[in-house]
Order: C-alpha cells, then sequence, then structure tokens
C-alpha cells in the first residue's frame, strides 16, 4: 500500500517526525504501527546490549527490568471505538512477541457502566506496559499513576477529529507531560485547520505523506437519488434490498438514535436481519455488533452518526493564526468532553467487505460525507456509495452541491464494472431510477411504517441497553451478589410489545416486481449448464409470493451508463457487440430499413 510505502522508512529508518494525510481506507493504521512497533523492539534490544555490557551486574539488572516497564509508544485517538480499535489491532500485530512486549494497555475515562475500569487500570500501571492506546482524556485521568518520561514515540490518530471533540486543553496539559525528544506522527485523512494546528504545535520539521485518492487500486462509485420526499426513502431501502439491487454487506448511515431502530424494526417486519451501533450502546456492545457484522453475522449494518455537528462548525471555520505552544480549538467555543462524545462509527472504524454505504440522512458536510462512504472500498476494494436526498429541501439540494465539489469526478469504467460511469461525471452522479417503477410496494411499505410505532422503537432502544447491561462482564460480580437484579432486568426485556413479524411479508409477490426487473427464465439448456435445480419450480410459478430475484438487476446490468435495468437480451448483444451493438452498425440504414 503506497502510504506504508511511504511512511515505513520516513518513521523507522530516518527517524523523522511524519504527517500522513492519505484517503479512508488506505492503510494508514499499520502505516504507522509496523515501523514504530519495530522501532520499539530496536531500542528494547539495544537497552538490553548496553545491558549485558554494563560492569556491575547488580545495576544492569535493574535497568534491565525498568527498562521493560515504561511507556514508549503512546497513541491518541478521538473516540472508545477507535481505541478499543487499535489496541485490536495491536493484539494480533504482537501475537508473537509476547515475551519482547507486555500487552497494549488502554486509557479511557471512566463512565458510570464501568465502575471497576479505574482501580483495574490503576493497578495495571503499577507495572507500565510499553504501549498506550488512550483518548487524550483518558490518558488525564491516569497522569498521577504514570509517567511519560521514557516516551520515546507518539502518535496522534484521527487528528482532524481531535480538536471537534474538545481536546485542544488536553492536549496542552499532555504536551506538558512529553520529553522534549519524542518522535511523534499525525495521521489524518483529511487536512482541515485543525490538523494545521496540530501540526504547527506537535510536529518538528516534519515529513509529510500525502497519498492521493488515484493510487487507489479498487473504485468508489458515488449516486444520489433524488426522493420526492423523505418519506420515499423506506419504501426505496425496502425495493432496493428485495428486488436485489443492493446485495452484500451494506452500512446504513441514519442521524439518529431512533431512526436507526425505526429502520431496523422496519426491515424486520420483511425478513431483513440487521444490526445498529448507536449512541445509548455501551462500546463493548458496539465493538461486539461491529465484530458479528465483520465476520458475516448479517449483512446490514445501521449505524448512527454522531460526531458530525461538531464537525459542522469546523468546515466552516476560517484559518486561525494561533501562538505555535499552545494547542487551540479552531472552533469559537471549544466542545467540553462528555461521555458520549467519545463515540463515533463513521470515523476510523474498520467494517471489513462493505460493498455500499446508504445514506439515510445526508450528512451535513463534505468532510463527514467523505469519512462515511470511506467504510467502503477500503484495502483496494471496490464499493458504491448512495445518498438518499429529499429533494423538496432546498437545503439538501446545496449540501449536495457542496459534496459534489469536494469530490473527484469519476474515474470512468468498463462494462464489466460493478456500475457503469462515464468518465469525468461529477460524484455523487444522478441514479436514474424511476420511482413509479416501484409503486406497487408502496401499500405494504406504508403499512409496515404504521406498524414501526413510537412505542415500538423505544422499547427496542429500552430493550437494547438491557441486553447490553446483562451481557456486560462489569456486572458479573455485581449480579453475582445481586441476583435479584438480574432477574427483575430479565422480566423486564421480556414484557415488550413489540409487533410480532409477519411471515408473509419476508416474501415478494411476482406480480409486483417491475418488468425490467424480472429474472428472465434461462432456456433448458442452460439450466442444466448452470446446474439449476429443475425440481420444484413448478411451484414457485404457481406461487405469486414467488422470492424476489437474487441478481442486482440496477447495478449490475446497467452498462449504458443511466442506472436503468436492461434485459437479458440488450445484455447479450452489448457483451458480443451483436447489433446495434457491432462496430459495423449504422443507424442511417437501420432507420431507413423500418
Ligand atoms: N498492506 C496491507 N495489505 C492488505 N490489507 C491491508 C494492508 N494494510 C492495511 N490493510 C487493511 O486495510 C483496511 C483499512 O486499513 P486502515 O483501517 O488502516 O485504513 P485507514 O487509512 O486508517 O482508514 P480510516 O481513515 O478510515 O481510518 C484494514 O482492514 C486493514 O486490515
Amino acid at each position: 500500500m503506497p502510504v506504508q510505502e511511504s511512511a515505513v522508512p520516513l518513521i523507522l529508518g530516518e527517524g523523522k517526525d511524519v504527517l500522513i494525510q492519505s484517503a479512508t481506507g488506505s492503510g494508514k493504521t499499520l502505516g504507522y504501527l509496523i515501523p514504530l512497533l519495530q522501532k520499539l523492539l530496536n531500542e528494547l534490544e539495544s537497552d538490553n546490549n548496553n545491558d549485558a555490557t554494563t560492569t556491575t551486574t547488580t545495576k544492569s539488572s535493574k535497568s534491565k527490568s525498568s527498562n521493560k516497564n515504561q511507556i514508549k509508544l503512546l497513541i491518541l485517538l478521538p473516540t472508545r471505538d477507535l481505541v478499543d480499535q487499535v489496541i485490536s489491532t495491536l493484539n494480533s500485530l504482537l501475537y508473537y512477541l509476547t515475551d519482547q512486549l507486555s500487552p497494549p494497555l488502554s486509557l479511557l475515562k471512566p463512565q458510570k457502566s464501568d465502575p471497576n475500569l479505574h482501580s483495574l487500570t490503576v493497578s495495571s500501571l503499577r507495572t507500565p506496559p510499553q504501549i498506550v492506546v488512550a483518548t487524550p482524556l483518558g490518558l488525564l485521568t491516569y497522569t498521577s499513576h504514570l509517567t511519560l518520561s521514557s516516551l520515546t514515540s507518539l502518535v496522534l490518530d484521527e487528528s482532524d477529529l481531535m480538536l471537534s471533540h474538545g481536546y485542544a486543553s488536553d492536549l496542552t496539559e499532555t504536551r506538558k507531560l512529553l520529553p522534549k525528544i519524542c518522535q511523534t506522527v499525525l495521521v489524518s485523512a483529511t487536512l482541515n485547520e485543525s490538523v494545521k494546528e496540530l501540526k504547527k504545535v506537535m510536529l518538528h520539521k516534519p515529513a509529510i505523506i500525502k497519498v492521493n485518492k488515484e493510487t487507489r487500486s479498487g473504485t468508489l462509485k458515488q449516486f444520489y437519488l433524488p426522493l420526492p420526499s423523505s418519506s420515499d426513502k423506506l419504501l426505496i431501502i425496502y425495493c432496493f434490498l428485495k428486488l436485489s439491487i443492493i446485495t452484500g454487506r451494506s452500512l446504513f448511515f441514519t442521524s439518529s438514535t431512533t431512526s436507526c431502530y425505526r429502520l431496523k424494526l422496519f426491515l424486520e417486519q420483511f425478513g431483513i436481519r440487521s444490526g445498529v451501533v448507536g449512541g445509548n450502546m455501551t462500546g463493548r456492545h458496539r465493538s461486539e455488533v461491529v465484530e458479528r457484522f465483520n465476520t458475516g453475522g448479517f449483512d446490514v449494518l445501521i449505524a448512527e452518526a454522531t460526531e458530525e455537528a461538531t464537525e459542522e462548525s469546523l468546515d466552516s471555520e476560517s484559518e486561525s493564526e494561533s501562538e505555535a505552544d499552545e494547542i487551540t480549538s479552531p472552533k469559537k467555543s471549544s466542545k467540553k468532553n462528555t461521555d458520549s462524545s467519545d463515540f463515533g462509527v463513521s470515523r476510523g472504524v474498520d467494517f471489513r467487505g462493505v460493498k455500499y454505504v446508504i445514506n439515510v440522512d445526508l450528512p451535513p458536510t463534505s468532510s463527514s460525507y467523505t469519512h462515511r462512504i470511506g467504510r467502503t472500498a477500503r484495502a483496494g476494494a471496490s464499493g458504491i456509495a448512495l445518498t438518499l436526498i429529499d429533494e423538496s429541501d432546498e437545503g439538501e439540494m446545496e449540501i449536495l452541491k457542496v459534496i459534489q465539489e469536494s469530490q473527484p469526478r469519476a474515474e470512468g469504467s468498463k462494462s464489466t464494472d460493478v456500475m457503469t460511469m462515464k468518465e469525468g461525471e461529477v460524484q455523487p452522479a444522478r441514479l436514474e431510477f424511476d420511482l413509479k417503477e416501484v409503486e406497487g410496494f408502496r401499500y405494504r411499505v406504508e403499512d409496515v411504517k404504521r406498524a414501526v410505532t413510537k412505542v415500538a422503537i423505544t422499547e427496542t432502544i429500552q430493550k437494547e441497553i438491557k441486553e447490553s447491561l446483562l451481557n456486560s462482564d462489569r456486572l458479573l460480580e455485581h449480579f453475582a451478589s445481586n441476583p435479584q437484579d438480574r432477574n427483575l432486568l430479565e422480566a423486564d426485556k421480556m414484557r415488550s410489545n413489540i409487533n410480532k413479524v409477519q411471515s408473509h411479508l419476508k416474501h415478494v409477490p411476482s406480480y409486483l416486481i417491475p418488468s425490467g426487473m424480472k429474472v428472465a427464465k434461462p432456456s433448458k439448456k442452460r439450466r442444466r449448464r448452470s446446474n439449476l435445480p429443475q425440481t420444484g419450480e413448478k411451484n414457485s410459478e404457481a406461487d405469486p409470493l414467488i422470492s424476489a430475484p437474487t441478481e442486482s438487476r440496477i447495478f449490475l446490468d446497467s452498462n449504458d451508463g443511466t442506472g436503468k435495468s436492461t434485459s437479458g437480451r440488450k445484455q447479450w448483444k452489448m457483451k458480443r457487440g451483436k447489433g446495434k451493438y457491432s462496430k459495423r452498425y449504422d443507424a442511417t440504414k437501420f432507420r431507413g430499413k423500418r
């Protein structure tokens, strides 16, 4: 990966301070972790060699043990979710190094749901590990229990978000604890005022690594779909999922916890399993849901994008000229950290194999848009981003324009690509989809929408919170000594009025499927060749409630750049250059004949 090719020699070979600015999903995390871990191993080895050559044996053994128990590498991140993610990546990298390095320690501000976290962390700090991963606030919570005087490397990851999370004063405090010489790496996907601010204050004669989007090997195609009103969004989501226009792992971004659960309950009624990651959940619960999604537990993940309100004001801020020895937030009033502010999933979280990012609610800024769509097309893979827009809302249309200005033009693609786009087209490009094609589904969608009541949504949220508490490791001890609390929660969890799923809704009646989207019945010969089961077919023909076709009709079949579905015969002709797709085809002659 280009970012790693550049970062490793600069960080490890030249020992420079480095600013890494590269697109989402381009491999920045390993870009700094690998060289810094190697540097750490080199330091430990040289410390050990020095000890071996020291003459007094008593002295040497003392210093050996102390070297092993000093914090050498500190990684700061703006959210708890990112701290957990980096700890998990580190644990995999350190798998074969357990005899040389102790497990990394995370420092997080204790929350009400983690009453024992503080004492556990303090006891871990009695024999400090070499690597600490923390949020700035988490680090400052434990300063009286640790020393950073031996630190040799510091990383500020997702640094563009650091100041918008109100960490300016915390970072100023942290700087006071650092030794004078400490190699620092600043990492960000975007270069905004926060990053410039931090660069000025934290880096000394830095090398700058800027990897352009063009170096990405997979393609990220961006579309928007204007809808007459926001109430059409659920109709589109239902149709795209049920008609297999969207297949594979998809991430749906909404702007509130309620919209997350409304969508989840709505999809549930149609037999579509999904998971939610929202601000109402504990960090551990969120990590579990992400892990279940990453390992194929379900294909639809609905995420609440919470951190974007703070970014909004940042984006519009003009350049601030601050003194170079104090970190100030580019925002006029710095937002103070709260427990919920250090959560965010559209930034940095590594959702694996995401094929589609769907913005159910429009992100407020171009920067939050960039980060959301960066959850797909990661590590050289391809992906599609689709944003649903309420065209009656002028504000949304304005934001769309700003987003389009910020995004690269379409690269253009061959007919084999998932979705064809014209070279140089503005992105996100309009997806040509006629809502009339799916009008037949409106009745059932509206019916189900009515069934997803506010009460049902609130109960589901409460149920999730109870589930979170029941599964909490940290409350295990409490439940062991207070079983009545556990029983109360269990009983409460069962008392729910959430609507029962109606199994007939799982199926899509074939008479409702638009003709352009019906799968052509293959010939007998082709059926044999593709080993399709020849029995049981009668049933599906006789039953009007057959399941939807499993192939994507719009994204896969659209080769004419319009996004409209095309028939199988047209497909065949296009592929083989027959008929009007032949090079020798003369349109005037053809018209004459007719
Ligand atoms: N050299 C590599 N070969 C293959 N996969 C890689 C390589 N480096 C990183 N990856 C994978 O690429 C994905 C994206 O990497 P990473 O999370 O570091 O991206 P990022 O640039 O930090 O993105 P973001 O800005 O969204 O945080 C991860 O799943 C990671 O495991």
